[in-house]
């Protein structure tokens, strides 16, 4: 279980304050208003930007508490993050981005499969569909065996019909994996089937 309650004020002015549970395992759908703090919470999350009060626990573990001055790194967090703009390095090929997470060669090559990217191996970024970046960017997030995935409008490059045979795939992955998921979208048909949970930001 991860459980957060968390504030931050954030650049504009509004206060951003989360209170929520995830239950392990589950997939939670987050959507909300462009601005809202989507982002932010998942980095947040991830240890990427700090909270300015409040606790974030993953089981026992404290992840952050503001009362108590812990703040585990990102490295320590060991969550998978997948950014809204892939993040990806551009000189290393696909092989070499999961290599570089991951040294479990048995493990990258079921997510090469899982990823349709097992015959791109060699390829850099710039020599990859939209779509094929993006789903490199979910495979490397995954190479870590993360137990918590966060996931920034992880779909939104990939067409429907890849979609759709990549996220039957994730999902049974991610079940044996018992990954908790937390992925934002601006689609709110997004993941229905799949999405477990919900958690809307901005709106109260
Ligand atoms: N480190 C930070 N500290 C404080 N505020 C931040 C920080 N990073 C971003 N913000 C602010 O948080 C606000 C929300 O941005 P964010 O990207 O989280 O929204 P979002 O809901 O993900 O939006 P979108 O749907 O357009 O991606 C913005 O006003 C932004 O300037």
């Amino acid at each position: 279980m991860i459980k957060a309650d968390i504030k931050k004020q954030l650049k504009d002015g509004q206060l951003l304050h989360i209170n929520k549970a995830f239950v392990t395992g589950s997939i939670t759908r987050v959507t909300g208003p462009s601005g809202a703090g989507k982002t932010t919470f998942l980095k947040m999350l991830a240890g990427l930007i700090k909270p300015d009060e409040g606790l974030i626990s993953v089981d026992s573990n404290e992840w952050f508490n503001s009362a108590g001055s812990i703040n585990l790194t990102p490295q320590l967090r060991k969550a998978g993050f997948v950014f809204q703009d892939y993040a990806l390095f551009p000189n290393m090929t696909v092989m070499q981005h999961l290599k570089y997470a991951c040294g479990d060669n048995d493990w990258i090559d079921d997510l090469l499969k899982i990823g349709g990217l097992d015959s791109f191996t060699d390829k850099k970024p710039l020599h990859l569909s939209g779509g094929q970046q993006q789903r490199l960017a979910i495979l490397r997030a995954l190479a870590i065996k993360p137990n918590v995935l966060l996931m920034d409008e992880p779909f939104s490059a990939i067409d429907v019909k890849t979609k759709m045979k990549l996220l039957a795939d994730l999902q049974t992955l991610l079940r044996d994996m018992n990954t908790t998921v937390i992925a934002v979208t601006h689609n709110p048909q997004e993941l229905d089937g799949i999405a477990t949970d919900e958690l809307i930001i901005g709106e109260d």
